[in-house]
């Protein structure tokens, strides 16, 4: 029998006796004449059981299992208590001893309770070790999330990055998507070639084969030379087209194609190369949808969606946004120049407050703006973006009364516009999930109110 135990009893016979019984059964044992000599062998040694008596001189025993408890609640304590004492052992046992044991011991029962101390002792020493370990699994270098539905998704990443399954990916825009792609190649055998990622929004259709497949030279105006495309040049690595709802049919049937014979053809090129890539695709949308109006291809998505994660918009997990916002905070820290180091109460408060329809994308960067404007090494409410301190909070936010006079429809409608395209930086795939429209709907748009960077002419794609 292995396992420490503390004697608590000031009588110097008593400890004695039960010494040599437990020392006899295998424990290792040590004495305490009283409750504060326990308490301070308990400052620098760690024990499995405590066995104190109740009535002591100086300290009680139930003052001793009080404070034994409050340090570590989890501590097994049994308490000895003179015959025809039940009240009080009763009173241990509410405060949190494990059991009790009426004096004089009896030898048998005294060690049939310790046997049964030490079950549970194990017990949570194996769920710690469980709890340790759960911990370690469900976490990936630079992503941050504590939430269940995070610590979901880093299960199954952890679970399917070394295999060569196919991944789809759902979230809104921001969430962490790509992160996420690249942390399941890194976690696979295949780390160490290309990871090549492409954005099937922001490509022009009329580009989006060869950018995929690569093209020989003179396949189309301009093509002066032979270019690969990203599934030949991710050769034994992974490619990650994210946006994949926004790919055209005719695109999607080459896509099929590609995957299921494993080879491309380049564009204007006469034969078939064979090609090793894991793919990894990510949508906002929902595809399955999309399949039943005919702009998704059944087949297609079946190749894709083999294992389904969802990331949860950053709303939904409200309770990560303090780590997220710290973590920022110590990446821009490490910047030349910038000397924040946190984020002040009330600034934090409206943080945590806004409902971040831009996911951690918009989170990350109000926290860079944020890190450059500070002028103490704490963020401050002022230097947040309005949308955020004018309290546009979580609960319903609700941002447009009518005005008595009516609105100009078009003319909010082009501001709002402006508004999503410099949040997301002038890059139509990034603005158009802010509005809820599709690539294509906010490309027309911008044409029709002749947005462009400069608010000229021309579209600002890009
Ligand atoms: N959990 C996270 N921990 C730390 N950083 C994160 C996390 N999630 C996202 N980020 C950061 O937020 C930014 C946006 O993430 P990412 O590009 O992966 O999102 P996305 O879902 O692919 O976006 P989009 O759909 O617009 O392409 C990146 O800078 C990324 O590093």
């Amino acid at each position: 029998m292995t396992g420490t135990i503390l004697i608590v009893d000031d009588e110097r016979a008593q400890r004695e006796i039960i010494q040599t019984i437990l020392e006899g059964e295998g424990y290792r044992v040590a004495a305490a004449p009283g409750g504060r000599e326990a308490l301070e062998q308990l400052e620098t040694s760690e024990f499995d059981v405590i066995l104190t008596d109740l009535k002591m001189q100086g300290m009680s025993g139930m003052e001793l299992l009080e404070r034994v408890l409050e340090a570590d609640p989890l501590q097994c304590a049994i308490m000895m208590t003179a015959h025809g004492t039940v009240d009080s052992a009763v009173e241990a046992m509410k405060k949190g001893a494990f059991d009790y044991l009426e004096k004089p011991l009896e030898r048998d029962n005294l060690l049939l309770t310790l046997r049964r101390a030490f079950e549970r002792v194990n017990l949570l020493r194996e769920n710690r070790v469980l709890q340790k370990r759960l911990k370690e699994t469900s976490s990936i270098p630079n992503i941050i999330g504590e939430h269940p539905k995070m610590r979901e998704v880093f299960r199954i990443v952890t679970k399917i990055a070394p295999t060569a399954s196919t991944v789809l990916i759902y979230g809104e825009s921001g969430t962490g998507k790509e992160l996420v792609a690249k942390a399941i190649h890194d976690g696979s055998p295949r780390k160490d070639k290309p990871f090549f990622a492409i954005n099937c929004a922001a490509i022009p259709e009329s580009l989006m084969e060869s950018e995929l497949f690569g093209h020989e030279k003179g396949a189309f105006t301009g093509a002066s030379s032979r270019e690969l495309g990203i599934f030949e040049a991710a050769t034994g690595g992974t490619v990650f087209l994210d946006e994949i709802g926004e790919m055209s049919v005719a695109m999607q049937a080459k896509l099929l194609r590609a995957i299921q014979s494993k080879e491309i053809r380049r564009v204007g090129g006469k034969v078939n190369i064979p090609v090793d890539v894991r793919i990894i695709s990510a949508t906002n949308r929902d595809l399955e949808a999309e399949i039943k109006r005919g702009g998704f291809r059944e087949d297609l998505f079946y190749r894709l969606n083999v294992i389904r994660i969802t990331l949860p918009p950053l709303r939904e997990r409200g309770s990560d946004i303090a780590a997220l916002a710290d973590f920022f905070v110590k990446k821009c820290s490490a910047q030349a120049g910038v000397t924040v180091r946190g984020i002040a109460k009330p600034a934090l408060k409206l943080i945590m407050d806004y409902s971040w329809p831009g996911n951690v994308r918009q989170l990350e960067s109000v926290i860079e703006r944020g890190a450059l404007m500070a002028e103490s090494d704490l963020i401050q409410p002022e230097d947040l973006p309005a949308e955020i301190t004018e309290g546009l909070s979580r609960a319903g936010w609700l941002p447009f009364e009518l005005p008595p006079d009516g609105i100009q429809f078009d003319e909010l409608e082009r501001n709002l516009i402006i508004k999503a395209m410099e949040r997301a930086d002038w890059v139509i795939a990034k603005a158009a999930p802010l509005l809820g429209m599709s690539y294509k709907t906010l490309q027309y748009r911008l044409e029709k109110f002749e947005i462009g960077r400069d608010r000229g002419t021309g579209n600002g794609d890009q």
